[in-house]
């Protein structure tokens, strides 16, 4: 089973080279079986304070559409939960299917949820900048949230509405005030594992904090996603959808959960 991973993954039309790192142990996407996590009860509870000017633009980069912070100082930072530092808050994007049969990266019991919110952090009190922490063990901490389809969410509205200014790869749009706690269900429980960045450089270098409750966005809200493009202005239309990895082998590691 690992092998044909790995040649499904390494062949996956997305990722077109073999970038299944070789050797790679801690690899993600993974599938969450929800009766194999370990209730952990010395995990404590994730403090999260994002500071909404920090909000700089959105970035076609190809792959997804990045809201980016100012990452300069400690103004928009989570703490606590499996983490033994804070860590700064430098990104956010999604990942989602072409249909709402699939689209998340993780699973939940072999569910995909249409979508997932992937909010990138990096520990700035051990490594000097993003690009180092990259590439280190403890570097990263991401905070995965699960779309499903159901009421229309406003704070993603807003997100919604600057879409079509990045429709294509490479464009950006600024994008000043935008306080992205608004995305995280209020339930507090979490399951969380080691593991890698989902697109290149796939460095195992991510503490994913992976949220047990989804927050709910409609139709429209998804269907925005699916009208952006992987390709540029001028080149054939490509439409983003489908922009998640392949599930990875979960190998030698244990998923622990903070609830019960
Ligand atoms: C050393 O490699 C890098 C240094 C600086 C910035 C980058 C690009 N950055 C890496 C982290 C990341 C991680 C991303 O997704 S994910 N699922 O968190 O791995 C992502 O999804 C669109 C984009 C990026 C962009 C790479
Ligand atoms: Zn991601």
């Amino acid at each position: 089973a690992c092998c044909s991973y790995r040649l499904r993954d390494a062949l996956h039309p997305l990722w077109q080279s073999p970038l299944t790192i070789p050797g790679g142990t801690r690899q993600s996407p993974i599938n969450i079986q929800w009766r194999d996590s370990v209730y952990d009860p010395f995990l404590k509870p994730l403090k999260i304070s994002y500071d909404p000017t920090t909000c700089l633009h959105i970035w076609n980069n190809g792959y997804s559409f990045l809201v980016e912070f100012d990452d300069s100082t400690d103004r928009s930072i989570i703490v606590g939960g499996p983490l033994e530092n804070q860590y700064r808050l430098k990104q956010f994007h999604f990942h989602w299917g072409a249909i709402n049969e699939w689209g998340s990266e993780h699973t939940v019991d072999s569910k995909f949820y249409p979508a997932e919110l992937h909010l990138v952090h990096w520990n700035a009190v051990v490594y000097p900048t993003f690009e180092e922490a990259v590439m280190e063990g403890n570097g990263l901490a991401v905070i995965g949230v699960f779309l499903k389809l159901g009421a229309h969410h406003e704070g993603l509205q807003t997100l919604v509405d600057a879409l079509p200014a990045v429709k294509h790869k490479d464009t950006v749009v600024e994008f000043d005030v935008f306080d992205p706690s608004c995305l995280i269900p209020s339930c507090p429980d979490y399951w969380t594992y080691a593991g890698s960045l989902t697109t290149p450089p796939l460095t195992e270098s991510v503490t994913w904090i992976i949220k047990k409750q989804p927050i709910e966005v409609d139709e429209n809200q998804l269907e925005a996603f699916r009208m952006l493009l992987f390709t540029s202005d001028g080149e054939e239309e490509k439409r983003m959808v489908d922009n998640f990895r392949p599930l990875q082998p979960l190998m030698n590691r244990t998923v622990r959960s903070s609830f019960q």
